[in-house]
């Protein structure tokens, strides 16, 4: 068994969105390898909340069963957040079909969500130890599929556009050039977590001790680094600075951007061209980066911002994360 769908642009330009089909009702979901619930848009929130949302009805599937007494209560590390019921019924990503998979229905959710038109919910992807379902942890969709798909894993091939594909089962080769480079992941963080002790600006490598581990997070749009790597690399950067009203580095957006790479364990250096660095505009001539700092938290989070410029493999089985240019 395999799956694909196609995920598109959010209007946010922030998140990359693919349709999932559950219960026969078809909604719009983050695939999130940074949390491990699977949360949607339900028919209990008010009318106010759901808003343009497509919100998931329990009584309009046949297949829906409610798990009772159980329930989620989430909360990103950006402050947004969910809580609500949970159940289960029959989900389909691409073709790969779980048919008891754990569902979590929002009966309240932050206002972040809200005004985020776009996205219905979200399809975590980290490692089920880290779902939030009270009293009993539920598996996630990857969990649930794997040992029905052709192969372990899953890919993320995003793109510079907020389009791309995930794909449950295979390993598509005329999604990447080059090798595919395989790295241990720490699991027992619950994230797809790995080493990261270099880094290197315009071509000049240099190495790190103190690097806290890495993680590949697609439900994250930008790449956030140790506060050295960050500050080294913008003072690179000319007309760079710390602009507090907007949370983070911005520049002039006709700088010549170095080049950047991270190190993805021991074996790849994660390239993002000096053309690929900015986020997005802030005002007609200044920019906002893609590279901004963790504010000295224990994990750096590889986001969408360094993902979208490689093809990334997570290998459930032996935890492993392949990275290959393309
Ligand atoms: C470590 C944090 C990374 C961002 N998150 C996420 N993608 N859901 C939350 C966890």
């Amino acid at each position: 068994e395999t799956g694909e769908v196609a995920a598109t642009p959010a209007d946010n330009g922030a998140e990359y969105l693919s349709p999932v089909t559950i219960g026969g009702q078809k909604l719009n979901l983050n695939f999130d390898t940074g949390s491990s619930d699977l949360w949607v848009f339900s028919t209990a929130l008010t009318s106010a909340e759901i808003g343009q949302h497509s919100a998931f009805n329990p009584s309009k599937s046949s297949t829906y069963k409610e798990l009772d007494g159980y329930s989620f209560s989430l909360s990103y590390g950006d402050g947004s957040g969910a809580a609500g019921v949970v159940g289960t019924d029959t989900v389909d990503i691409g073709g790969a079909t779980v048919t008891r998979q754990a569902i979590e229905l929002a009966t309240s959710v932050s206002s972040a969500f809200v005004s985020d038109a776009d996205s219905d919910g979200l399809v975590g992807l980290a490692f089920s130890t880290l779902n939030s379902v009270s009293p009993t942890p539920q598996k996630t969709f990857f969990d649930n599929i794997m040992s029905e798909l052709a192969q372990p894993v899953f890919t993320a091939s995003l793109d510079l556009d907020g389009s791309g594909t995930y794909e449950f089962g295979t390993i598509d080769s005329s999604k990447f050039t080059g090798d595919l480079e395989f790295t241990p992941v720490n699991a027992a963080s619950g994230f797809w977590q790995f080493d990261s002790s270099c880094y290197s600006i315009g071509g000049k490598t240099y190495n790190r001790t103190n690097a806290t581990p890495a993680i590949a997070d697609t439900g994250t749009s930008l790449l956030l680094l140790d506060p050295e790597v960050v500050q080294a690399y913008y003072s690179q950067v000319p007309s760079a600075n710390y602009d507090s009203t907007v949370g983070g580095y911005t520049y002039d957006c006709s700088e010549n951007l170095p080049d950047f790479a991270v190190a993805v364990g021991d074996n790849y250096m994660a390239n993002i061209p000096g053309s690929g660095i900015t986020f997005s505009p802030v005002d007609s001539k200044t920019c906002f980066g893609g590279i901004q700092s963790n504010s000295g938290s224990d994990v750096q989070i590889f986001g969408d911002a360094l993902l979208k410029h490689h093809f990334v493999v997570f290998h459930g089985e032996s935890n492993l994360l392949g990275m290959a240019a393309k």
